[in-house]
């Protein structure tokens, strides 16, 4: 087991520290009294401000702290505000540098701090952009944020951790933190997950490909052929896309010079780009059992309210390359965790940014998308405040940005156009507890999927549960004696509007009860009598924390899609205003939202040019990607 390390090289040499030396952190003596903040009013937050936090209230009953001592309120002219001046502007003479006539200050705007926005951040500080974050929350991650209850720190998203292995070219997560010289301490994870299904079939997905196949085709010998052609056609893909300099596919420059470099595997990739996994699994295997098994393992989102394990749909839904790419990172670099939880990612990539000499504003919610002459070029918070940049970026989801963030614009066609071929996905209920120790078997498993009785309830709400306990592998999560339970199953915010707050309140205890009774059948007898903290979240928590319309969980497909063709890149209908987020290409996931914001930001670098760029090529290529998208 590794030992709890620092996440960056300064990360805790120096507590409080500031990430510019020269800048006095809030509590640095000589900066003067600090005000308490209000909801609606956005504060700067150096990275040290970040460690300290020890509680970010987001599931349950508590409402995010409005007091503080960890975080400042900028007014123009204190010295606070002065100590800040060099890296974000006062708000006034932010709001005078934009518009039609003044140079923007900021390169880009990026609304939101989930990994997408980050990375997308990140990305671009590393290139010499000047970035400012705008992040409605008091922490950042959105998603893969964390929370911490008497004594336990949850991940408030889920812990299974691709793309951040040591080898290869598809470990974005490591990448993205090591762009910013961070490197987390990690812990591999044996078992990606324990599969405990109907008719009794139980099947744990091992680290090493030999031994997961081995015990597949031990359940399935029958189906041996196909197993293996059909694994075998993931790795095909996978390889294809490991070999590959990943940047942004809205950017010919390089998407030429990956075609003249490694002409076979842009071949394959573009030859799967419109298949799903589904259709293919189909064409080797024929046992239901073993398809219905495949439809959990790619877990991609199918019909409406229906959903699964790596996204939220069926295999007949799920695009072949994001299921290559699931199916075999998880043997290639392996699951992994990072020690002291998900939410760190996001802490050291909030660090790496001021670093670079970008800047977040926690508490800040973007409102409204500043728009002039067809171009955004701004943003306005909800306490009337505007910043102004060369390009935005949203991180929000595209419903939210498209819906919400822009007032009075038409809907862009691309916009309509993908609202027709996506829906949202249902959201999550979830539960996070802690638990005795002694309740867990011993060898338990950290990741398990759980589907008792029937297949037909697969994609039904609350059919299937996904269950994570991240202290098997980090102790140091929970007290001692102690390990955390993240349980969470589909469910649709349909379900939780319009109840009185009492009944609101007893049907949270009541689904939270049948769902731990099952687990309790099912695996860990005795778990209802161990446990000792218990929190539970609906698509209404999640809607109102994660700033996500509906609390969905992503897009997924209105119909049988044509593999990724149909999903909009970072580019937007509108000039400057980018895309970044799980409702870009290519989809939900971590790994996913971070290679969208590799993408972004190498599109965003190219435009405001950080990056070679040729027009003529660009206009070509954005035409030709809207043509193949308007065949999905
Ligand atoms: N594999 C896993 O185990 C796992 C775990 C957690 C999350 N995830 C994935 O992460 C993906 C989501 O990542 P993401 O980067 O797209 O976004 P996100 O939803 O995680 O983050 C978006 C951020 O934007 C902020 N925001 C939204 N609107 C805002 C506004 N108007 N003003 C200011 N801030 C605003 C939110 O507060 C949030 O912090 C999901 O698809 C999910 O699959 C996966
Ligand atoms: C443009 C043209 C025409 C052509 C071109 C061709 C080419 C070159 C192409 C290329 C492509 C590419 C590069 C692509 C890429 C892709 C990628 C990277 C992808 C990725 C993906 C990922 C994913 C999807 C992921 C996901 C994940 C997830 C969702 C997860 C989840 C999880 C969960 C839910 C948990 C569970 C739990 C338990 C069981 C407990």
């Amino acid at each position: 087991m590794a030992e709890r390390l620092c996440f960056c090289s300064s990360f805790c040499l120096s507590p409080p520290f500031s990430a510019h030396p020269e800048r006095p952190t809030a509590q640095s003596p000589g900066l003067p009294h600090l005000r308490p903040i209000g909801v609606a009013d956005a504060c700067y937050v150096s990275s040290s401000h970040l460690l300290e936090l020890s509680s970010s209230h987001l599931f349950g009953r508590h409402k995010p702290r409005t007091q503080s001592s960890w975080g400042a309120r900028a007014s123009p002219g204190s010295s606070n505000s002065r100590v800040r001046s060099q890296a974000v502007l006062s708000p006034d003479k932010a709001a005078e540098r934009g518009g039609l006539s003044g140079e923007a200050y900021y390169d880009a705007i990026v609304i939101g701090s989930g990994i997408g926005g980050l990375v997308a951040a990140t990305q671009l500080a590393v290139k010499g952009a000047r970035i400012l974050v705008l992040e409605k929350y008091v922490i950042p991650g959105g998603s893969s944020g964390y929370y911490e209850r008497d004594g336990y720190t949850f991940d408030v998203g889920s812990s299974v951790m691709f793309g951040f292995s040591d080898k290869g070219n598809l470990n974005l997560i490591t990448q993205a933190l090591a762009a910013v010289g961070c490197k987390m301490e990690v812990i591999p994870d044996p078992t990606t997950v324990h599969f405990h299904l109907p008719n009794d079939l139980s099947v744990q997905v091992h680290r090493g490909y030999g031994e997961f196949i081995g015990e597949l085709i031990s359940k399935f010998p029958h189906e041996k052929g196909g197993i293996l052609k059909f694994y075998g056609e993931c790795w095909k893909i996978f390889n294809a896309l490991n070999s590959l300099e990943l940047k942004s596919l809205e950017e010919p420059l390089y998407l030429f010079g990956q075609f003249f470099q490694k002409p076979i595997e842009c071949l394959t990739l573009a030859y799967y780009l419109p298949q799903n996994a589904g259709d293919i699994a189909r064409k080797y295997i024929k046992d239901p059992q073993l398809l219905s098994f495949i439809d959990a393992e790619v877990r991609q989102k199918g019909k409406r309210k229906k959903c699964f394990i790596v996204s939220t749909v069926n295999a007949l839904q799920t695009p072949m390359i994001n299921a290559s790419m699931v199916l075999c990172d998880r043997h290639f670099g392996g699951i992994n965790y990072p020690v002291g939880g998900v939410g760190g990612i996001a802490k050291s990539l909030a660090k790496g940014l001021v670093d670079k000499g970008s800047e977040i504003l926690y508490r800040a919610n973007v409102t409204d998308i500043i728009v002039e002459n067809g171009k955004a070029v701004g943003v306005r918070l909800s306490g009337g405040r505007q910043f102004f940049a060369k390009t935005i970026i949203s991180n929000a989801t595209r419903w939210d940005t498209f819906g919400k963030l822009l007032k009075g614009e038409n809907l862009p066609k691309e916009e309509r156009d993908f609202q027709k071929r996506y829906v949202k996905a249902p959201s999550f209920l979830s539960i996070h507890m802690g638990v005795k120790a002694e309740v867990l078997p011993p060898e338990t498993d950290c990741h398990h999927f759980v589907l008792e009785d029937s297949w037909s309830r697969l994609e039904e709400p609350y059919g299937s549960i996904f269950l994570s306990i991240p202290t098997v592998l980090d102790p140091s999560l929970a007290p001692e004696g102690r390990h955390i339970l993240h349980i969470f199953t589909t469910s649709s915010i349909e379900d939780w509007e319009g109840l009185p707050r009492q009944e609101y309140e007893a049907k949270k205890e009541k689904v939270a009860d049948e769902i731990i009774r099952r687990l309790e059948k099912k695996l860990f007898p005795g778990l209802q009598s161990s446990i000792t903290f218990v929190e539970v979240g609906t698509p209404k928590t999640h809607r109102r924390y994660l700033a996500r319309q509906s609390g969905t969980y992503g897009p997924m497909p209105r119909n049988t899609p044509k593999g990724l063709l149909g999903m909009p890149f970072n580019t937007t209908g509108l000039n400057s205003l980018y895309c970044v987020g799980d409702s870009c290409f290519p989809g939900q996931g971590v790994i996913a939202v971070a290679f969208s914001g590799v993408m972004c930001a190498h599109r965003v670098a190219a435009d405001i040019g950080l990056e070679k760029k040729s027009p003529l090529l660009d206009n070509a290529l954005l035409s030709l990607l809207g043509w193949l998208r308007s065949l999905a």
